[in-house]
């Protein structure tokens, strides 16, 4: 009961800071003067922009009466306009109005610096923005002590319980101040702005390389006044650290103290990182340690009067202790990865051993050593819409007949049937340096590290679940980490919701809109580039086999090299990385490769990458948070290109590897290639489907560009069955979590296996 009273006026609290910001109704908003995002486009799968979408180019400083310069469209290429919407077609020249519209032709009608369509709210904004810009001469001549006199001032009033709304002007003030003077790099005006709707509550949409990184030192510091610690939240350690270590000498310069959390931290570590004003981290270590706390303090029989309500009981002395010390403000960095895609898994903290172990990892060897004697609808079939794989009558009466061990034997048939099905999927599913790798841990034991379909990167520590890891380690023929019960459980959706204050940033809120909106009740916001974006889209081209499409990729590259420019190119997995980077081997084109493998060498190719006639062969780890700086000579050039050779399940992941080229308003370009054998048409269109595709592109002598719109319709329907998902298991956590209290259970801590 008392919890469900807690999480109510949690959820209370956030719609009365709503409230008190004037966010009675969670919509999306033009930003000034931007149009919707209209909730249409969202369900058409078709992402901001173009159609509907009139852009603002340029922001607020760059700015000044008349309106931004204007390019025309030239043929065969499209000019982004930041949506990297690319299944818009180019805009027919006879149609003036959508080539008006493509390339900004209404900017008048919807200046910033008109009143014309502009929402009390962002009048307000402007408002605020003035009052900053206003305090920013007399700042500029004090000295770094009066600076953090001031700032020491701005926490007394915040602490003495002054609204931190009215602070805000002073408070960022100070951070565009410190940030000019610590890191050389003062905010730009739609950072400010960005900051501002980060404050009340918004997910921030700024396109990639606006400096995301920058725009949270503003509501971080705010919020961190009140002494109850500002969380930052990031997809990965490697982020965490890099941020908060970039950052760090501003904080300082106002008596900010950071912490960090990375996953291998001890305890004690935690409790100081927590302790800081400000912590970063990622939402995973932030879901663990709540859950880590939540059992400490019901083993010492303090749940009911500590942690009840806001998730932390804060220091007090001897003993174990727990770690985190409330739950005030976070900010979701990658909102609509960490909202949304990792929004799927639970976080599980494993309970005590299993008795019955040896007689279990004895049933996965078995199935593994037989997987392959399965035949696809002779034995198994798959269902289309669920991926499950169920035996048929023929596949279970092999079952049975199969050689059994006596642990084996003992094991109960329903379960031996899915033991088998399970292997099969993985034998048939998931592939060494695609969907993981086998390393060595600390101990020198090899074990499976999962490679993140998102970031490319190793996600150390995480485990598939319902199986899956186990029966991919007795493929791999390694030890069995044979998975325990449950001891606690919380998904990351139910975590931030218990932040009473919860914002977000991310490069491509934008097709996420509707449902972070309806879970979260955080409004998305657009916050326009700084300056117009310069990136030019070149026309898909569409082969028959993967083959073919490599050629054709390395032709290209080969002839972009010529030219001086440098040039990324994405893979999907580790193993496809290494097919190109032999095939431009052949070809006598000299490239690095950057993918999971060779993560100690990531530095010194990323900051390779920009230079002169560079080429570099990346998975997704080339994605968020690689900011590659193009040399001196290169923007003359034409700036970076990169090349995309194949459609990802969500098309955020291919606007992150796009958006590493055309930074900040650089030049650049982008071209996206497909076959008629990738992936994406398989778990899009169904095996049928993708099989016929398959056959047909083996015959196909040259190109097939007509068949582009089919690679996105499957894309999309992938997200759509990703989206069906989450709802499904939203409803279940739901469910389950009502129950529960109903019983008078503790849903994180009295979880069912
Ligand atoms: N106000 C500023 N003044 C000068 N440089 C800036 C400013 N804001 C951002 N930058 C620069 O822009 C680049 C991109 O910043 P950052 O990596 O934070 O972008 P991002 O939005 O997080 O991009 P991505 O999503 O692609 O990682 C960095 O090199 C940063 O130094």
């Amino acid at each position: 009961m008392r919890e469900k009273t807690d999480e109510l006026m949690t959820e209370k609290k956030r719609e009365e800071n709503a409230m008190a910001t004037g966010e009675t109704e969670p919509k999306i908003e033009p930003f000034l003067g931007m149009p919707p995002v209209g909730d249409e486009l969202n369900e058409a799968g078709n992402g901001l922009g173009n159609q509907g979408g009139l852009q603002v180019q340029g922001g607020l400083e760059s700015l000044p009466e008349s309106s931004p310069p204007t390019k025309p469209v030239v043929q065969g290429e499209l000019v982004d306009s930041g949506d990297f919407n690319p299944i818009i077609p180019p805009p027919s020249p006879s149609s003036p109005a959508t080539s008006d519209r493509h390339i900004g032709g209404n900017h008048k009608a919807l200046s910033p610096f008109s009143r014309q369509g502009i929402s009390p709210r962002m009048m307000r904004w402007r408002r605020k923005l003035n009052q900053i810009n206003e305090l920013e001469a007399t700042l500029k001549t004090e000295d770094d002590l009066s600076l953090r006199k001031r700032s020491l001032a701005l926490r007394y009033r915040a602490m003495a319980g002054e609204k931190l709304s009215a602070l805000l002007p002073e408070g960022y003030a100070l951070v565009r101040e410190a940030g000019r003077r610590a890191l050389s790099m003062r905010h730009y005006d739609v950072q400010m702005i960005g900051g501002i709707a980060l404050f009340e509550g918004c997910i921030a949409e700024m396109q990639t390389g606006e400096g995301k990184t920058l725009t949270a030192t503003l509501p971080m510091y705010l919020h961190s006044l009140v002494g109850k610690g500002a969380h930052l939240a990031t997809v990965n350690d490697y982020l965490a650290k890099r941020d908060a270590e970039w950052m760090k000498p501003l904080y300082e310069m106002l008596g900010v103290s950071v912490g960090i959390i990375q996953t291998p931290d001890e305890q004690k570590d935690r409790r100081v990182a927590y302790g800081c004003a400000v912590t970063y981290g990622t939402a995973k270590e932030f879901g663990f340690d709540f859950l880590r706390d939540r059992l400490l303090l019901r083993a010492q029989n303090r749940l009911q009067t500590e942690m009840l309500g806001d998730g932390g009981g804060g220091f007090s002395g001897g003993g174990d202790e727990v770690v985190m010390r409330g739950m005030h403000f976070c900010l979701v960095d990658e909102a609509d990865s960490i909202l949304i895609d990792e929004a799927r898994t639970p976080l599980i903290i494993g309970s005590i051993e299993d008795t019955v172990r040896d007689q279990i990892v004895e049933t996965y060897r078995w199935a593994s050593i037989h997987a392959a004697e399965f035949e696809l609808d002779e034995h198994f079939e798959i269902d289309d819409d669920t991926k499950q794989y169920e035996l048929t009558s023929r596949g279970r009466q092999k079952v049975r007949a199969l050689p059994k061990n006596d642990l084996v034997r003992t094991m109960g048939l329903v379960d031996l049937y899915e033991y088998i099905e399970r292997s099969v999927k993985v034998y048939r599913e998931f592939l060494l340096d695609r969907q993981y790798v086998v390393r060595p841990n600390e101990k020198g034991i090899d074990e499976i590290v999962i490679v993140d379909e998102f970031t490319g990167r190793l996600a150390e520590g995480r485990k598939w679940r319902d199986g899956i890891h186990q029966a991919i380690e007795a493929k791999e023929e390694i030890e069995i980490s044979v998975p325990t019960g449950q001891a606690a459980r919380i998904t990351v959706q139910d975590l931030f919701l218990r932040f009473p204050n919860l914002a977000g940033m991310t490069g491509t809120a934008a097709t996420s809109a509707r449902e972070l909106r309806r879970i979260y009740r955080t409004p998305v916001i657009r916050v326009p580039t700084n300056r117009p974006p310069k990136r030019k889209r070149l026309p898909d081209r569409v082969f028959g086999t993967m083959l073919a499409k490599y050629e054709a990729v390395a032709k290209e590259v080969q002839q972009i090299n010529t030219e001086g420019r440098p040039v990324l190119i994405g893979t999907r997995s580790i193993d496809k990385s290494v097919i190109l980077s032999r095939m431009l081997t052949e070809l006598e084109i000299e490239h690095q490769v950057l993918n999971a493998n060779n993560v100690a060498k990531e530095a010194e190719i990323v900051s390779a990458a920009g230079g002169n006639g560079k080429v570099t062969v990346a998975t997704n780890m080339a994605g968020r948070g690689t900011d590659i700086k193009l040399a001196d000579d290169v923007e003359q050039l034409g700036g970076m290109h990169v090349i995309c050779t194949e459609l990802h399940d969500a098309a955020r992941i291919d606007r992150q590897l796009i958006g590493r080229c055309g930074r900040q308003g650089d030049r650049g370009s982008y071209r996206q290639y497909l076959s008629l054998d990738d992936d994406i048409l398989k778990s899009g269109l169904g095996p049928d489907k993708a099989e016929r595709l398959k056959n047909k592109g083996e015959v196909l002598q040259g190109s097939a560009d007509k068949q582009a719109n089919l690679f996105r319709k499957a894309q999309r329907k992938v997200e759509r069955k990703h989206f069906r998902d989450r709802m499904v298991l939203m409803h279940h956590e739901k469910e389950r979590k009502k129950m529960q209290r109903e019983i008078g259970q503790d849903p994180y801590l009295d979880t069912p296996d």
